[in-house]
């Protein structure tokens, strides 16, 4: 039989029906072999092509409708896609089916990803928990578990799971720690970054730290504005957290100074933008493939170029030290000793033959998330902090107290054997990253073989992640007045009798293999800056802070955006 012939058939059908029918079989392809989101799409385009030459040139048609015919018969193609994906996903056969959880998010990502969007959606997941209990279907093949039990298999055991798709940082060049999926590959890079954060390591970045911390308390009565001499609170101590960690990164051989010349780089905003887009697009990462060739990347960039700039310096100046962020990952020889910092940690994965070598642009993805987890985070908790305080009198009157018995000259530079020992000041930071932590999806993949979490059967490749922010307000975890900010409750005693304070439900720097490298460091940063600003200044809230706009405009989107500022009088103590 000739091959036109067993083509007359599909040439005589009707072109709905085998839109219809190609739709389905896409369906199935893609369900089986997962492409990216740009390539799905260029291949509709291709399709729609060929289809309009064949209407032009095959079935003389004119050129309007060719096109109307080759648009009509993507939008079939796509409605058979769509139905029955529909009816899968919210099918009795479906892997998930037995999980409650709202219809729409069953359906579509897109519902969780407009949820991201809000920046509310540690409180919507919380809200989900409250009403469909531990497990919840947040989308299609995404569960939700609420359950401390659950966290030391998903992520703090040797064998944790894999970090999902919502990793894939759109079409950034390079690949950087974070990013890192297989998890033999990321160990071997997390090995380059190990040296920066050694016990050692980290007494070296004090001096940095302090020399950054005193110079916020002069730019603090520098910005002064309006009638009460208010200054924003929040984006002060964001700019110390770049310059803290353009410091600690780049050592002597870069500066980033965001107190003196505020952001006129915009890198706060490119930085936040980057981590929300990709926080967002993460939970459709199909949707990133494509909006990645869209302008909004141009600002994402901004920050990324800067690394990129930034490392290269480091490199040709020799500056810095061996003991920077990035010495450690460029290479630097250990006589450059001007002052620590954290590429010497990476470069220093160099001189270890058995660690695979980095590239350029390795280097700059990891220069560029180093600044990006150690900035966003650190302040937006630090914020919180003084959030909390001031709202909270009775606890800054006791803070305080504690500190002034513990430094009674506040020019000195502090002893940390001693700050780390003050009980309060350690329930301050911890009771703030409780309310206040900013990540608030940690997704991982369910292996292919399936696993059973605390009793539950979880079937391969689903989605799963623990919420963090459901986890530390939980009444098993905390109790009693789990929503409400109590500094106490880490004390010894706690709130009394029968009170409890699970230190392990503190989700906020996640656990295991992929977990925070720089919790002690970002911790002791928490310490030194609320100990300096209370001894060096009395804070009170602006006479025309608005405590319910500020709460609205808090959105917790793996960074945290406070659209309302943190409007601050501050008084000089001595
Ligand atoms: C309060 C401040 C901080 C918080 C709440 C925080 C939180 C986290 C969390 C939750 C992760 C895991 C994210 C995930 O799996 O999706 C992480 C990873 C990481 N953080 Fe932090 N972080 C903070 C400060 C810092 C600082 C100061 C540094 C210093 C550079 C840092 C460096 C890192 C690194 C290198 C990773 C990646 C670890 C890996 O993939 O192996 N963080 N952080």
């Amino acid at each position: 039989m000739s091959t036109s012939s067993l083509l007359q058939p599909l040439a005589e059908a009707d072109p709905r029906v085998l839109a219809l029918a190609s739709g389905a079989a896409i369906c199935f392809y893609v369900h089986k072999f997962p492409m990216r989101g740009d390539v799905g799409l260029l291949l509709e385009v291709a399709l729609g092509g060929v289809i309009y030459a064949y209407q032009r040139s095959v079935q003389g048609a004119t050129a309007g409708s060719a096109l109307l015919f080759a648009i009509s018969m993507i939008a079939y193609q796509y409605l058979s896609l769509a139905l029955i994906t529909v009816l899968w996903r919210i099918s009795p056969f479906h892997p998930l089916a037995k999980f409650p959880g709202p219809i729409i998010n069953k359906i579509t990502s897109l519902k969780l990803a407009y949820i991201v969007w809000t920046g509310k959606r540690h409180l919507v997941i919380y809200g989900l928990h409250q009403k469909y209990g531990k497990v919840v279907r947040t989308g299609p093949n995404t569960l939700s578990f609420n359950s401390h039990a659950a966290v030391s298999p998903i992520y703090g055991a040797a064998n944790a799971f894999a970090k999902s798709n919502a990793y894939i940082p759109g079409k950034i060049h390079g690949s950087g720690l974070f990013f890192i999926r297989p998890r033999d590959v990321h160990n071997a890079r997390r090995k380059h970054w190990a040296p920066a954060f050694t016990p050692s390591a980290l007494v070296t970045y004090k001096p940095a730290i302090e020399k950054r911390t005193n110079q916020m308390m002069d730019c603090i009565a520098e910005r002064r504005e309006g009638p009460h001499g208010a200054v924003n609170l929040a984006e002060v101590i964001q700019h110390w957290s770049y310059d803290v960690m353009g410091d600690l990164t780049f050592g002597g051989a870069n500066r980033l100074e965001l107190m003196n010349e505020r952001d006129v780089g915009r890198y706060v905003e490119s930085g936040q933008l980057a981590t929300v887009v990709f926080e967002f697009l993460g939970e459709v990462p199909a949707l990133f493939d494509i909006v990645w060739y869209f302008p909004v990347t141009k600002t994402i960039t901004l920050l990324d170029n800067l690394a990129a700039k930034l490392i290269m310096v480091r490199q040709k100046s020799g500056k810095g030290s061996s003991t920077d962020i990035a010495s450690h990952l460029v290479g630097a020889s250990s006589n450059q000793t001007s002052c620590r910092s954290l590429i010497t940690a990476l470069q220093l994965g160099e001189h270890d033959t058995t660690l695979p070598k980095l590239t350029q642009d390795d280097l700059r993805m990891d220069a560029l998330f180093a600044i990006q987890a150690g900035s966003d985070t650190t302040s937006g908790v630090l914020s919180f902090v003084f959030y909390f305080l001031l709202t909270n009198p009775e606890a800054y009157k006791r803070l305080q107290e504690e500190l002034d018995q513990a430094f009674p000259d506040p020019d000195v530079p502090f002893n940390l054997e001693l700050l780390n020992s003050l009980a309060y000041l350690d329930g301050v930071v911890h009771e703030s990253l409780r309310l206040g932590t900013p990540f608030p999806g940690l997704p991982r993949v369910v292996p292919k073989e399936g696993a059973v979490v605390d009793n539950v059967y979880l079937p391969g490749e689903t989605i799963v992640g623990v919420p963090a922010y459901s986890q530390e307000v939980d009444a098993e975890n905390f109790w009693p007045e789990p929503l409400a900010y109590k500094p106490e409750r880490w004390l010894p005693e706690g709130l009394g009798p029968g009170s409890r304070c699970r230190r392990s439900a503190i989700m906020s720097f996640s656990f295991g293999p992929y977990g925070c490298l720089g919790r002690t460091l970002a911790i002791q940063e928490m310490r030194i800056v609320t100990a300096k600003m209370l001894l060096t200044y009395d804070l009170k809230l602006s006479p025309d802070f608005d405590n319910d706009a500020f709460q609205k405009g808090i959105l917790n989107m793996r960074t945290t955006i406070f659209e309302y500022p943190l409007r601050v009088v501050a008084h000089r103590r001595h």
